[in-house]
């Protein structure tokens, strides 16, 4: 692999239409990646993910460090084969909550210590093992360690936070061992304030890094403190790199975020509602257990090219879930997986075709009529 990884195909205003070359496979963005947090999107196989057309899956560094361990990931053949995905693997740090819980963790300049949730045993992460864990389950793309501080926070935490976490950055970007395909993101911290978002883009720009995450906004800061801060950092993260909005979110926030020139997602929404017996439809959300569903022969969505979508009746579905079968969590993920890879190729089709306003329109006045 050769040349810059990431290529930016088309933009429409501000929204970006772009492609990543990993070392295991292209991404078309905007890309939502369904979250695999312990290797395994839950409920799903990796068959079941790859036929709803996801082409990066995430897991998480902390989850994998505890149980079974990076070393053992490893010498059994790195994260792909383990969990037997071929595709991109993007590791994130997955514990930013448990490293948010301060009975759990100590935070010095080293690094993070903290105990285990599985056993209490001890643990200590710094930007060097957090580099040596990803590399080990062999990450197409590596995130930095950095402190993601619970919102809401006092300004002088979230600055030290913000300044601890570049010059984690700069350590990361040292200890990572660069190698064609594989790619380090630094991470953008600062919580809501536009002069320490501004002061986090600028000092990783200064490093360098292959991708820029916003990182500390899924948590409890509302869907409009998170534009106002994507309308400030988005611009200063340059043009010519990917840009992820870590665990962002509801398909009205993937809109919005894209429209603000983001090109990369993760959440654990589509599997984790599935798992309640949620349904996204174009509709707005459907709860499977409500009982107007109990006869209703139609599928869940007959225009989405997954069997989950299209096989089975409402009424079905309704049985399932209300019966607490396992065969309920395993379509209604995988639906709502597919659902939102379809919004992820309808956004992309209408960037290239410079029709992205008329499709943010559509989609508002959808949802604007289905939320009554
Ligand atoms: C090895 C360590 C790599 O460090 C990180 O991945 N750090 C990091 N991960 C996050 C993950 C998030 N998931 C959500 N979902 C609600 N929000 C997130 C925010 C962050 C964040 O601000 N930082």
């Amino acid at each position: 692999m050769t040349g810059p990884s990431f290529a930016l195909l088309a933009t429409d205003g501000v929204a970006r239409r772009g492609r990543l070359a990993t070392a295991h496979g292209t991404v078309e963005t905007p890309a939502f990646m369904p979250v695999g947090t312990a290797a395994t999107v839950k409920a799903l196989t990796p068959a079941m993910v790859a036929a709803t057309g996801a082409q990066m899956v995430l897991a998480n560094t902390y989850h994998l460090m505890l149980r079974p361990s990076a070393e053992r990931i490893a010498r059994l053949g790195g994260l792909h084969r383990f969990m037997g995905w071929d595709g991109p693997i993007l590791t994130d740090s997955g514990g930013f909550q448990v490293m948010s819980l301060a009975s759990l963790r100590t935070i010095n300049e080293t690094g993070v210590q903290f105990r285990s949730h599985v056993d209490g045993a001890r643990y200590e992460l710094t930007p060097e093992r957090a580099m040596e864990i990803q590399y080990l389950l062999d990450a197409d793309v590596t995130m930095v360690l950095d402190e993601c501080v619970a919102h809401p926070a006092e300004p002088d935490a979230v600055a030290e936070a913000m300044r601890r976490s570049l010059r984690w950055a700069a350590r990361c970007r040292e200890a990572f061992r660069a190698r064609p395909g594989y790619h380090l993101f630094g991470i953008v911290q600062g919580g809501i304030d536009p002069a320490l978002r501004a002061e986090s883009a600028a000092g990783l720009r200064a490093i360098g890094f292959d991708g820029y995450a916003v990182g500390g906004l899924a948590v409890g800061v509302g869907q409009a403190a998170m534009f106002d801060v994507l309308d400030v950092t988005a611009p200063l993260l340059p043009a010519a790199q990917p840009r992820y909005l870590m665990g962002v979110g509801k398909p009205d926030d993937l809109v919005g975020a894209v429209a603000r020139g983001i090109d990369l997602f993760d959440c654990v929404i589509p599997t984790r509602s599935g798992r309640t017996g949620q349904a996204f439809s174009r509709e707005g959300a459907l709860n499977l257990r409500n009982a107007c569903h109990a006869e209703d022969p139609r599928p869940l969505d007959e225009s989405i090219p997954c069997p989950a979508s299209r096989d089975f009746s409402r009424a079905y579905l309704h049985h399932l879930v209300r019966t607490n079968e396992i065969l309920g969590a395993m379509l209604l993920s995988w639906h709502n997986v597919a659902y939102y890879q379809q919004l992820m190729a309808d956004m992309r089709a209408a960037i290239e075709a410079g029709r992205f306003d008329a499709f943010c329109d559509d989609f508002n006045r959808r949802r604007s009529g289905d939320d009554q």
